[in-house]
């Protein structure tokens, strides 16, 4: 198969985890007979340093014309810590979102049974975690109208939410779940906003068209002790944009390390694959930031495109950089392998899978049907 990649790999640790991730898929493409290309674009801080624009026009046209978008991080202190700045990093990852109509986030947490020690939590309590979260990622308060009035001391953001868009996402959740645990959280805080209360409704109803899932409703606060304390109780977890956002960083906790988990951002036209974490500024170029996230968004990419058995193949290759402890120093405080090292180890190790790797039981959660 042959993909055009546009290549975003923003501020911080960006540019090292992507290219890590660029590694594994010329190895992905070399084993398995591909052809990839990578185009890069320019987006977040970089971006405006070098054009005033946190998305140039050039960003989105060439994620407009690739196939899927390979994105790293993006932000730096010098922008968040300077709330008169009229122009920020974040924005440019926010209008990409709208503009690709990327409205769902899919964000899987695993506990991978040769990490289960890793987690600041009890073994027994986070060692069954499979959950996926998906996050509605075009809507809600992070879109809303938006003030700020110095003068008055004021500001505003608004949560707005219409059916459709919740309706789209939910008919993936209830989708996913039907090919996992069968069963869907929806997270919310009905007792108090009127976005979620429409949630509530809209979801209920498209629960009908699916018998054979179960669907429970938590309130935010609530699923949040919920997840710590009994993160395995939970299959599909079904939210909006900034619920999923704080839950998805938390599960990172369960997992042992943020610098694991991947997420895909889908629309019905577009996809971009990315991991949770941000920028960790203070260990750009440092050779110290796990490159693990973007290389399993990677292995989601590759699903994406159907690519099953390469997507496993990374997967595999990832698996084992854990088991012989090739890992960075988040996972093993004393490790002494870097980012590069890691991402080197993996590459070489995609290879075809003989029948003696269960990719059911080491998988990262991600059923086959998850994505559109
Ligand atoms: N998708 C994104 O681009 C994205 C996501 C979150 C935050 N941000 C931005 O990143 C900047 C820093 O934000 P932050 O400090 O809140 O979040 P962050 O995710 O960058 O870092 C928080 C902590 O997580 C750990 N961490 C993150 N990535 C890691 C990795 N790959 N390997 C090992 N450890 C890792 C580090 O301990 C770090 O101190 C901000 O400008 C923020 O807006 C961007
Ligand atoms: C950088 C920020 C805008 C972004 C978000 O809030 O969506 C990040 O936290 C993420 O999780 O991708
Ligand atoms: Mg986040």
């Amino acid at each position: 198969m042959h993909l055009d990649i546009a290549v975003l790999e923003g501020d911080g640790i960006g540019p090292e985890v992507v290219a890590q991730s660029i590694k594994c898929l010329r190895s992905v493409e070399e084993t398995f007979g591909h052809s990839f290309t990578f185009k890069n674009g320019l987006i977040g801080a970089s971006a405006i340093k070098k054009t005033g624009n946190p998305l140039p026009k050039e960003t989105l046209k060439l994620c407009k014309s690739t196939d899927a978008t390979l994105f790293g991080a993006l932000g730096l202190p010098e922008f968040d810590d300077n709330p008169k700045a009229k122009v920020w990093p974040e924005q440019g990852l926010l209008k990409l979102r709208k503009k690709l109509e990327l409205f769902a986030n899919i964000r899987p947490v695993k506990v991978f049974p040769s990490l289960v020690k890793q987690s600041p939590l009890s073994k027994t309590q986070v060692q069954n975690t499979d959950l996926i979260i998906f996050r509605e990622l075009s809507g809600g308060i992070y879109y809303g109208d938006k003030s700020n009035d110095e003068d008055k001391n004021s500001a505003t953001d608004t949560c707005t939410y219409t059916e459709s868009e919740i309706s789209r996402i939910a008919h993936l959740a209830f989708k996913s779940a039907r090919s996992r645990k069968k069963k869907v959280t929806l997270v919310d805080k009905a007792n108090v906003l009127e976005t979620s209360r429409l949630w509530r409704r809209v979801v209920r109803n498209i629960s009908e068209s699916y018998p054979d899932v179960v669907l429970n409703c938590l309130f935010i606060d609530n699923a949040a002790v919920q997840m710590i304390l009994n993160p395995s109780q939970f299959d599909v977890i079904l939210t909006d944009n900034m619920f999923g956002d704080i839950l998805s960083d938390q599960g990172s906790v369960i997992a042992g390390s943020i610098g694991l988990l991947p997420s895909a951002s889908v629309g019905l036209e577009h996809a971009m694959f990315e991991p949770i974490h941000g920028s960790y500024p203070n260990a750009a170029g440092k050779n110290i930031a796990n490159p693990v996230a973007s290389i399993l968004s990677v292995a989601m990419l590759l699903q994406h495109f159907k690519m099953n058995e390469e997507s496993d193949a990374v997967v595999a290759a990832v698996l084992k950089s854990f088991s012989k402890k090739i890992v960075t120093p988040d996972i093993l405080g004393s490790s002494k392998y870097g980012t590069n090292y890691v991402g080197d180890f993996i590459a070489d190790n995609i290879m075809e899978l003989d029948g003696s790797f269960n990719i059911n039981d080491e998988n990262i959660g991600l059923g086959k049907s998850t994505i559109i």
